[in-house]
């Protein structure tokens, strides 16, 4: 998706992106709330729990034609995301897949989210302009444009509605699943179907523990707070990843047979970042997805596909992750794993 990165021009909205001193302390975050961004701030006590996900609360679904407030059309709706985030990178997957590049147009924030703004549009070699043309410059604004009184985390993925101005979506999920059902009749690739009636329950099911111990689970690892934690964490990830070896090591070619399906897409995002990210900085160091001979094969199956590579952006998965410390000075103490390697030299080891 070379063409969705505007040239550099020095000039440019990088104020954002420069002002990064007021980083947020542990105890603190980014939020909206009554509708006023508010760059660094105790959270309320039902946002205080330490995540780095969040629920989208903007649920409404695009629909296959008919009376629907928000029936598909070319053009009409618009993707606000990050390369960076594994979950906004799902709706990339779909829309590639799909062929929807042209009849779902994108924006993309820059991936250094630590500014006073959070999330920010800007024509630099990482991010793009608002392309919607409302002429937002934060993502924060989006949200405050669908909901003036929005109270809540700003996070991408965003699907937004350019003709009622709406925020249709913002659960990468639901998000995925609209991609690929709603827009057949519009110009997407009907011969693709990623969720298909026979594999639904399947998929749901696979689906459910991949975001558990695998999207969700890194950053379980990732944000441990004492050893025990760390050790919980490292074992319900790495014991769902060797379970899933053992699934593919039959030579399937996809999760669930011939055909890519949503399960395929949600395990892609994760593993594809995990030995740039997740097994370094997280610490997610049992082993490496290269360690995993049938879940690297299956991680280049799903990268193979037409128009997957084009989403995958090392440049903004990079720099999104080693800007942030992700909590290194309070994992002090934490002992990591380390991969078992056998030093000893074959029969001289006595
Ligand atoms: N449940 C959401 C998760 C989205 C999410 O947590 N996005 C993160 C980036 S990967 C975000 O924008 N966080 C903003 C923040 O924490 O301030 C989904 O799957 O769409």
């Amino acid at each position: 998706m070379g063409s969705d990165i505007v040239a550099c021009n020095p000039r440019s909205n990088l104020e954002p992106v420069l002002q990064r001193g007021a980083r947020n302390n542990s105890s603190s975050m980014k939020l909206m709330i009554d509708g006023v961004w508010r760059g660094d701030i105790a959270p309320p006590p039902e946002l205080a729990a330490k995540q780095m996900i969040h629920d989208g609360s903007f649920r409404h679904k695009i629909t296959n034609g008919g009376s629907s407030a928000f029936p598909a059309e070319p053009g009409r709706y618009h993707l606000f995301v990050s390369y960076a985030c594994p979950f906004a990178h799902r709706t990339l997957v779909v829309r590639a897949l799909k062929g929807l590049n042209d009849i779902v147009p994108v924006s993309i924030l820059h991936p250094v989210w630590d500014t006073p703004h959070g999330w920010a549009f800007g024509e630099t070699p990482l991010s793009t302009p608002d392309r919607a043309v409302n002429s937002f410059r934060f993502l924060h604004e989006v949200y405050r444009a669908a909901n003036p009184a929005y109270t809540g985390k700003i996070i991408v993925p965003v699907l937004w509605d350019e003709r009622s101005r709406q925020i249709v979506n913002n659960e990468s999920i639901e998000i995925a699943r609209m991609l690929n059902e709603a827009f057949d009749a519009v110009g997407a690739d009907q011969t693709v179907d990623l969720y298909p009636l026979a594999l639904r329950s399947e998929i749901d099911a696979l689906g459910g523990r991949i975001a558990k111990s695998l999207s969700r689970g890194v950053y379980a690892v990732g944000q441990a707070k004492d050893q025990i934690e760390y050790d919980a964490a490292m074992n319900e990830l790495f014991s769902f990843l060797d379970e899933i070896e053992t699934l593919v090591a039959d030579g399937r070619t996809f999760l669930l047979g011939d055909q890519p399906t949503l399960a395929d897409v949600l395990i892609f995002t994760p593993l594809v970042r995990f030995d740039g990210v997740y097994n370094p900085l997280f610490r997610a160091s049992r082993k490496r997805l290269v360690d995993y001979r049938g879940l690297t094969r299956l991680t280049k199956r799903i990268y193979d596909l037409l128009g997957v590579a084009d989403t995958v952006r090392f440049d903004h998965i990079l720099t999104h992750y080693y800007d942030g410390d992700w909590g290194v000075a309070s994992r002090r103490g934490i002992t990591p794993e380390a991969p078992m390697i056998d030093f000893r030299i074959a029969g001289n080891c006595g």
